[in-house]
């Protein structure tokens, strides 16, 4: 109903449908203070059903991160009927098609985009969660042909950190570590950790390791661990691709293995850096000076209105007159607000 777009209209223009996920629509939208294009998924509550919980968990996770390869939530708008998520737009799609055009990618080309994977999910294990769903569809291209990890429905935070197991299966099965397909309790970290290994055969192959439309069968496979090495492969490649998908949890590398590894090292001379490059919480004085002067408010009372990050309009727009800095943009809201009709 119009009352429901009604609170998201005052904000951003909204455009068309640029993809669906699961119970989401995404629609490609402008956030109009600032110019800056936008993702807005959008979920009907009554759809939701006993989705809601995911969507929870998804909006209080990603209100956690800030990091330059995880997709950044900027504005939350909760309405009578649905939940809309603002989000940073990817123009370049899922790394999963990108991978289908190209049928698989070099060596090089791999490497660039899993040191960004591995940077993005060091720093989720390093803030205590667990992805769960790691797969070449839940990795964007931005429009600086980076990787932004997305889909935090189905992570999870055990309470006493990574360090506590995990019981429920879930994630995609073609992408799931043994000992999760088993039902067996299972350590968050060593199964992102397994997806990992899945997801890098798929860049270098263009194929699944383990794959089969019987699901016992794709189980029996997974948990032999056993699969095929094209031709194409390097020895350090299928080293790598070992050493990760290994079917004992404890004979797995670990993330900190992988962050200096040697094939993550070849042809680069320091680790992969997975610290945030946009610490939560940072307030940068151009942005805080221009909101000052757009909302005739003084700089202490604007920073302190935007340390209050409710992920509203306010945290919408200092975050994304921040994007624009960091793209070399001018820190400038739009001075013409045009009649409301
Ligand atoms: C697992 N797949 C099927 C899901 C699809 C959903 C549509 C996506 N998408 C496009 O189709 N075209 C362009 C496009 C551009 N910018 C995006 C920014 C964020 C998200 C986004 C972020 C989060 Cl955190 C999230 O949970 C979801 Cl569902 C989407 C999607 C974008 C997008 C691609 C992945």
């Amino acid at each position: 109903p119009l009352s429901d777009a009604a609170e998201l209209l005052k904000y951003y223009e909204v455009y068309d449908t640029i993809g669906t996920g699961g119970f989401a629509k995404v629609k490609l939208g402008r956030h109009i203070l600032t110019g800056e294009k936008v993702a807005i998924k959008i979920m009907e509550k009554k759809n939701l059903g006993e989705d809601l919980p995911r969507v929870k968990t998804e909006i209080e996770t990603m209100k956690n991160m800030s990091h330059q390869h995880v997709c950044r939530l900027y504005h939350v708008i909760e309405t009578h009927s649905r939940i809309y998520l603002v989000l940073e737009y990817c123009p370049g799609g899922e790394l999963f098609d990108y991978i289908i055009a190209k049928a698989h990618l070099s060596e090089e080309e791999t490497r660039v985009f899993f040191r960004q994977i591995v940077s993005a999910v060091a720093y989720v294990h390093n803030k205590g969660y667990a992805h769960r769903d790691l797969k070449p569809e839940n990795l964007l291209i931005d429009d600086d042909h980076n990787l932004k990890l997305i889909d935090f429905g189905l992570c999870a935070k055990p309470k006493g950190g990574l360090g506590d197991e995990l019981m429920t299966c879930c994630g995609s099965p073609a992408y799931a570590a043994p000992e999760l397909i088993q039902g067996k309790a299972y350590f968050g970290a060593e199964a992102d950790v397994w997806s990992m290994g899945v997801l890098l055969y798929t860049l270098l192959c263009g194929s699944l390791p383990f794959d089969d439309d019987n699901h016992m069968a794709l189980f029996r496979k997974i948990t032999r661990g056993k699969y095929w090495n094209p031709p194409w492969l390097s020895s350090d490649s299928i080293l790598l691709l070992k050493q990760m998908m290994q079917v004992d949890p404890k004979r797995r590398l670990k993330v900190g293995q992988l962050l200096d590894h040697p094939w993550m090292m070849k042809g680069y001379s320091s680790p992969v850096e997975w610290h945030t490059r946009q610490p939560l919480g940072h307030i940068d004085d151009d942005c805080i000076i221009e909101m000052a002067v757009h909302m005739k408010r003084s700089k202490q009372s604007t920073m302190h209105l935007v340390s209050e990050w409710k992920y509203d309009q306010t945290t919408a727009t200092y975050l994304l007159l921040l994007a624009k800095k960091q793209s070399g943009r001018p820190v400038r809201l739009l001075r013409y607000i045009p009649p409301q009709e």
